[in-house]
């Protein structure tokens, strides 16, 4: 596959399936296969949604949208896939937003007397615009972040570290944080990149290391233990992270793992930077405390299932190797929130917010037109 690839399409109607498809490249069973998923329907696309085979906060708004322009396209309730679709998972807010601006522009077509095929087009028309948004602002927040890393950084290269996978599998372009990485990288400014496994699901080992290699980044990987030590002997010049939700006050909900590097950095003097477009902000979200936080299958904590079969049996208690005594108990929250305190800078594609405060994360996204949530 060439460096850049495409972490879903729309396929226009097939004879054979009945209609469109949304072509998801699964992200469980990568790095081993690189194996494609065909969802005609709205169940096997909240199925993909929450197996993690599509994931990552703008790229689930992509597939919200899409899923609804699935569904007009198809036939099936609209409404009633919408609902499905923004509940598939709870913590990503850019999933029902995605939602939301596919069924608007759906709804808006018959409140007005179109047709449902006219509906229907003007829900894909939607899809592929927020495609295309978030394709632009992945290269813009790459932008804002490259010039910040400068700003922050001593010369002679970033040795950044990074935590779960926020690249162009989670994105029509580049990405969020590894957006800013990857430019990094072809501005020839990336002397490490140190990629955090991120334990239970591995995105960092499975997927960021798959982006990295193939970007031909100098990248390490590490057990999420092992940071620390990194902090300690100097070797981490910035953190960078994605987010899922980022609530009014800057509160940053992002994978399990993100708010112990807040902590690391703080105390060891290191910038600690969240990138996101703006339609992961929340603003009726207005603290972290408010954010619903998915709590996952106690099994991707006490079984080990290898990456090439975690599509099957990656939620399913029994499916891989026990790696703890059959009943464990297990703890298994998808993210956490990490204080806007302890956060240097929140990198958007609309420009960099840094002291985070509500005030100016409000007054980015109402730049931004983002002046309501995804509710
Ligand atoms: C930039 S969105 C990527 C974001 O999504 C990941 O969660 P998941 O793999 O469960 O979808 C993680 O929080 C990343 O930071």
């Amino acid at each position: 596959m060439a460096e850049d690839f495409a972490a879903l399409r729309w396929d226009e109607p097939d004879e054979h399936l009945g209609g469109p498809v949304l072509v998801l490249l699964d992200q469980t069973r990568l790095p081993a296969e690189e194996v494609e998923l065909a969802c005609t329907d709205v169940p096997a696309l909240v199925q993909a949604i929450q197996s993690l085979a599509v994931r990552g906060a703008p790229l689930l708004g992509i597939a919200g949208a899409y899923g609804v322009a699935l569904a007009a396209a198809r036939g099936y309730d609209v409404e009633e896939a919408a609902e499905h679709l923004a509940g598939a998972r709870p913590t990503a807010v850019n999933l029902a937003y995605g939602v939301r601006r596919a069924a608007d522009a759906y709804r808006a077509v018959l409140h007005e007397g179109g047709t449902q095929a006219q509906a229907s087009a003007a829900a894909l028309d939607e899809a592929r615009e927020l495609h295309a948004e978030d394709a632009r602002g992945s290269a813009r927040m790459a932008e804002h972040g490259l010039r910040l890393l400068g700003e922050l950084a001593t010369g002679g290269g970033f040795r950044l570290l990074t935590h779960c996978n926020t690249g162009q599998l989670v994105s029509g372009g580049d990405g969020t944080a590894l957006a800013v990485v990857l430019a990094a990288h072809r501005a020839g400014e990336l002397r490490r990149l140190w990629v955090d496994e991120t334990r239970p699901l591995l995105q960092g080992a499975r997927l960021t290391a798959y982006e990295a290699a193939r970007a031909g980044m100098p990248y390490t990987l590490l057990a999420d233990n092992a940071a620390g030590s990194l902090f300690a002997a100097g070797e981490v010049d910035a953190v960078l992270i994605g987010a899922d939700r980022i609530a009014a006050d800057g509160s940053t909900a992002n994978k399990v793992g993100s708010y112990p590097l807040a902590v690391l950095a703080r105390h060891h003097g290191v910038p600690f930077i969240v990138v996101a477009p703006t339609t992961t902000v929340d603003l009726d979200t207005p603290d972290g405390d408010a954010i619903e936080i998915e709590q996952r299958p106690g099994s991707e904590i006490t079984e080990f299932t290898a990456p090439h079969t975690f599509s099957s049996e990656m939620s399913q208690p029994g499916g891989g190797v026990p790696i703890a005594p059959l009943g464990t108990q297990a703890y298994n929250p998808a993210f956490d929130v990490t204080p806007p305190e302890l956060i240097t800078a929140i990198v958007t594609e609309r420009g960099v917010v840094s002291p985070v405060t509500a005030g100016e994360l409000a007054g980015l996204c109402a730049q931004a037109g983002n002046i309501r949530s995804a509710r």
